[in-house]
């Protein structure tokens, strides 16, 4: 596969959204009390810049595939049990040559999604050498939920529901299935990883824990106990 140099927001100037580049500066001052670090993994082409790309601004990147080079990320703010949780989403490059990259990013992300696609069996049997590697280089308590995109795909389907879910099963995580192209169940999926991060992080900590809560000028203020 021939991939170019480019980035997220290459693949969207290349899709005639250059206003993209905008939307992301003034995002980042967003007011939020906790914030955590999503990234998602997966073989090349299953989807990944796509399902971000979903969430982040409900559209869907059609047309050709432009392989991601190296890692890039985006930041939405969710509503969690009344907290405003901000998700800053690395989207890494599945190409093996990136690799190396990758693995740098990994020991900070506190959530992973793991992609394959549902009409790629070699994408859905890598994901074990990606929870091994997972295993490897993540932190101990990441959470991580296994997801199989391309769920409109109906017709080019050749990963069964159930072996997903076999699959999560197995390895102790939660599962869906996606579909960047129409949409079902991505919205879903980031807010049931943030949820499950938030719980964990609350368990952790115990109840009395204060945030901290960052305004958009700069200051920062406390926000109380959990
Ligand atoms: N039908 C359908 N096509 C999808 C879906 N998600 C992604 N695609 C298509 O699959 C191809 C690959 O999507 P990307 O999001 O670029 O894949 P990626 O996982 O980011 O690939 P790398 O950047 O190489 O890691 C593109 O042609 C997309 O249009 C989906 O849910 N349904």
């Amino acid at each position: 596969m021939s991939a170019r140099k480019t980035s997220l927001t290459d693949k969207q100037a290349k899709n005639g959204t250059s206003k993209y580049v905008l939307e992301r500066c003034a995002s980042v001052n967003e007011y939020y009390d906790i914030a955590f670090k999503v990234m998602l993994l997966g073989d090349s082409s299953v989807g990944k810049t796509c399902v971000l790309v979903r969430f982040k601004d409900g559209a869907f990147l059609g047309g050709n595939f432009i392989a991601t080079v190296g890692i890039d990320f985006r930041n939405k703010v969710v509503d969690i049990d009344n907290l405003k949780v901000k998700l800053q989403i690395w989207d890494t490059a599945g190409q093996e040559r990136f690799r190396s990259v990758t693995h740098a990013y990994y020991r900070d992300a506190q959530a992973l999604l793991l992609l394959y696609d549902i009409t790629s069996k070699m994408s859905f049997d890598n994901t074990r050498a990606w929870l091994t590697e997972i295993h490897e280089y993540a932190q101990t308590d990441v959470v991580i939920m296994l997801l199989g995109n391309k769920a409109d795909m109906t017709a080019e389907r050749v990963v069964k529901t159930e072996d997903g879910e076999k699959l999560a099963k197995e390895y102790g995580v939660p599962f869906m299935e996606t579909s960047a192209k129409t949409g079902v169940n991505v919205e879903l999926a980031f807010l049931a990883i943030a949820k499950q991060k938030h719980s964990a992080r609350k368990k952790h900590h115990g109840a009395a824990v204060t945030l901290w809560t960052h305004h958009p000028q700069g200051e920062l203020s406390g926000s109380g106990a959990m």
